[in-house]
């Protein structure tokens, strides 16, 4: 390994473990594990703490990488739709840890890079707490910045009629993500979906918006919760790699539940050995 790829996997480690150490308590039941080279630290951090301390905890994947990383830690599995449930709703998953391709200030952000975006919404949005783990590299000011594209999750069938509408509004040069090196033709998900990867110009937060705009396209930049309704109107897209709208403590109380996609922090290990954190 590389000087530099040493540091971010290093960095990467430091982000998960501190996070595991904040944010799993003892007490809990249901643990989300997302997706992606992050959060095999997350599941390391936990393991490290012994059986005594996880044996009383259910872990609830992301997709097929969280889900054998799970089962090869040993740890004890169930996917997000197995959670007992109480007066007919599932049990709240008591923490999701997963990482991050892009954080902006208002702990917005971009997944999907790793092609397992739904999945990790399903888990997060069922979380009482969801918390973000990544490297200084993800740190932006605005979503777009650094990582240029968001992800999409479509039904096949739809890609074309997708792309024309990711180009209508505003999207260059929206391609359906491929999967060379390792599988010939498209990138399939876990869902049996296809991934496209839709470029656009930094996105907006609601404070960079004056009263008298609404968040439509100024100056060819969304800001993200209109982009993101105009998405999800679209036929076709499954679901998008933006996580947006309210974060899980600024939803309790609120009836806003449906919208607390973003995490209530952030933790990245920066190149110093520092880890910095991101609180809501
Ligand atoms: O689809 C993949 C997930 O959203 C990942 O959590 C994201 O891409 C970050 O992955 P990594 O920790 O490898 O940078």
């Amino acid at each position: 390994m590389s000087l530099a790829v040493d540091l971010i996997e290093s960095s990467k480690k430091l982000a998960a473990y501190r996070a595991v150490e904040d944010h799993l308590l003892p007490s809990y039941k249901f643990v989300g594990i997302g997706s992606g080279s992050t959060v095999v630290y997350v599941v390391e951090a936990i393991v490290s703490k012994g059986p005594a301390f996880y044996s009383g905890m259910t872990f609830v994947p992301t997709g097929s990488q969280s889900k054998g990383l799970i089962k090869t830690a040993g740890l004890s599995m169930c996917y997000v739709d197995e959670r007992p449930t109480v007066n007919g709703s599932p049990v709240a998953l008591d923490v999701a840890f997963d990482g991050a391709d892009e954080v902006d200030e208002d702990l917005n952000l971009i997944k999907g890079g790793g092609a397992c975006l739904f999945q990790e919404k399903l888990v997060a949005t069922a979380a009482n707490k969801f918390i973000a783990v990544a490297d200084s590299r993800k740190q932006s000011p605005r979503l777009c910045t650094k990582w240029k594209t968001i992800p999409i999750e479509v039904l096949p069938l739809a890609a074309p009629d997708v792309l024309r509408r990711l180009r209508a509004m505003g999207s260059p040069s929206p391609t359906v993500r491929s999967g060379l090196p390792s599988k010939a033709g498209e990138c399939v998900t876990d869902n049996g979906m296809w991934i496209i990867d839709a470029p656009f110009s930094p996105l907006l937060i609601r404070k960079d918006l004056s009263s008298t705009e609404d968040g439509c396209g100024r100056n060819g930049s969304w800001e993200i919760q209109t982009l993101a309704d105009e998405l999800l109107k679209v036929p076709g897209i499954i679901e998008i790699g933006l996580f947006y709208g309210f974060n899980g403590n600024q939803a309790l109380g609120l009836g806003k539940e449906l919208q607390a996609q973003k995490p209530v922090a952030a933790y990245f290990g920066m190149p110093d050995g520092q880890v910095q954190v991101q609180n809501a």
